[in-house]
């Protein structure tokens, strides 16, 4: 079965599926790091592969930017792929002094301002959560191989361009040391449907230091770090 977003069958997609929001970051991590990738979608170039990694069936697919999209793609991978965890592998932007370029964060709260979770399930609350048995995985595997893993609550944010600070600072007051567009959504999802959502990201620029930015093709191409820390966690 497909759905108007996925052209694959069930069987073509794997039970993990690593999550960037570049549909090219997609393309990029199946060619580098996956052994026989398949390509099992590209309806809208949305590209998504399957391959082994280390002899296991793992998934990458792009989500698109902001909640509405990964709202979508996770939903039917979760839904009618029988996909059971997606760990989101991204790119965000640091609120933080403590936060540099490159920097490997690991997402173990998003709060955000979005209405995604009240429309899609009634759901009030600010904050989402990953799970807990992942995350843990994660800080193992990254401890394993000497990458150094900060935790921090990110600011998952339904706006990029923002006129003036007031959202920043809101979500600095709420505990917010970074910034993506995604991970709020994907967290919802996983609850609802009784499934497993995780994320990590790779700060790609900073509030607080201005200067200090990765290009579009470094955002595509480089987050070496963080896709070996998911992929070595994924098949624990
Ligand atoms: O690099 P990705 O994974 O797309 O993540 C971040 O980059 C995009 C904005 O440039 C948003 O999707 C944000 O969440
Ligand atoms: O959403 C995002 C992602 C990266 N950098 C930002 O400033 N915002």
């Amino acid at each position: 079965m497909s759905t108007p977003h996925n052209s694959a069958h069930p069987d073509q997609i794997a039970p993990i599926v690593l999550m960037p929001g570049d549909p090219l970051r997609a393309k990029a991590i199946a060619e580098k790091y996956l052994k026989d990738p398949i390509c099992f979608n590209s309806v809208r170039n949305m590209l998504g592969y399957t391959g082994t990694y280390k002899g296991q069936k793992i998934s990458v697919m792009g989500s698109g930017m902001g909640m509405p999209s990964i709202g979508i793609y996770s939903y039917e991978l979760y839904r009618f792929y029988n996909v059971e965890t997606i760990l989101r592998v991204g790119s965000c932007g640091a609120y933080s002094p403590d936060l540099h370029l490159r920097d490997v964060v690991l997402v173990d709260s998003a709060w955000s301002e979005s209405t995604y979770a009240r429309s899609q399930s009634d759901d009030p609350r600010s904050i989402q959560l990953p799970d807990s048995g992942i995350n843990q995985i994660l800080v193992q595997t990254a401890q394993h191989l000497e990458i150094p893993l900060k935790p921090i609550r990110i600011h998952s944010s339904d706006v990029f361009y923002h006129e003036d600070d007031k959202a920043a600072d809101l979500a600095k007051q709420n505990g917010c040391a970074a910034v993506e567009m995604e991970s709020f959504a994907l967290f919802h999802n996983a609850d609802i449907l009784g499934k497993k959502a995780a994320c990590l990201c790779t700060v790609s620029d900073s509030f607080v230091y201005t200067d200090e930015e990765l290009t579009s093709q470094e955002r595509e191409q480089d987050m070496d770090a963080m896709i070996r820390l998911a992929l070595e966690s994924v098949i624990r």
